[in-house]
């Protein structure tokens, strides 16, 4: 594991506990766990469900705050969401009477971005993303892919440095998902922002984050961080090195 405090990392999380409360009583959701992750790499967050990964990911979004320990974004203790993180829900929040276009461009709407150059980074991030010619469909006239990579190019659209992305490509069909992956490796390989990615799928972390953050069940604790240098390496699903990590980290979780 990276030092906690080397100026290489763009998020710190520091003895980080979350709970929640009910009926007035207090339920632990994640417990004194601490990581760092360097800018512009990949990151999964993996662990049985319940363990907390989403309340992981929105603390780190600036949502939610913790209920003890710290997390740091460039340096800075986060208390509220940053203009350059993005986050990705699993139902990708889209609006179903807007257009796909209209739907991008939202989050540079609400930021007051004048029109024209709204339009025309919505149009740029379109034409990268490979949505261009369906810029003015509505959501309910696309695939559930196509609906995922709205997702992302909203997000996109933010200029993020730093992305945040909730079990992203669940409800996608194999092929789909891979597709989808291998466009997420490429965007993350051209603007090398930071990825931070919750997932149930093993072989989705393993083929996704440099970094794995294994936590342990409910309330999560950290388990291990596994790195993980083949992401991006051509044809890492099928190498040696693959199948043992998928191995270590099966044997880890179901322990
Ligand atoms: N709003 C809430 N109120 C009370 N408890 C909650 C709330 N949201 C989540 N929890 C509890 O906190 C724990 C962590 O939930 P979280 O959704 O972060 O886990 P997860 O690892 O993402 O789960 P999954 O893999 O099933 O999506 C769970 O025990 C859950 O029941």
């Amino acid at each position: 594991m990276n030092s906690l405090n080397s100026a290489d990392n763009q998020v710190i999380v520091q003895g980080l506990s979350v709970s929640y409360f009910q009926h007035k009583k207090e339920v632990p959701a994640l417990k004194e766990v601490s990581f760092a992750i360097p800018r512009g790499s990949t990151c999964a967050l993996i662990g049985p469900s319940g363990c907390g990964k989403s309340s992981l990911l929105y603390v780190l979004s600036g949502l939610m705050r913790p209920s003890g320990g710290s997390v740091m974004v460039d340096g800075e203790t986060l208390t509220a969401p940053r203009l350059s993180t993005a986050l990705i829900l699993q139902d990708y929040g889209l609006l179903p009477w807007k257009k796909v276009a209209e739907n991008v461009g939202l989050g540079l709407e609400i930021r007051g971005i004048k029109r024209e150059p709204r339009l025309d980074r919505v149009k740029r991030i379109l034409q990268e993303v490979g949505l261009w010619e369906l810029r003015n469909r509505y959501p309910s006239q696309l695939s559930g892919g196509q609906r995922q990579r709205v997702g992302i190019a909203r997000a996109l659209a933010q200029e993020p440095d730093l992305l945040l992305m909730d079990e992203p490509f669940s409800s996608l069909d194999a092929l789909t998902r891979e597709t989808l992956q291998e466009q997420l490796l490429h965007i993350w390989k051209n603007k090398r922002i930071t990825i931070v990615m919750v997932t149930h799928s093993i072989e989705e972390a393993i083929y996704l984050g440099q970094q794995i953050i294994v936590l342990s069940g409910s309330p999560g604790r950290l388990l291990e961080v596994v790195s993980n240098p083949g992401v991006g390496n051509a044809d890492y699903r099928n190498t040696p090195e693959f199948h043992k990590l998928s191995t270590m980290l099966r044997s880890k979780l179901s322990r």
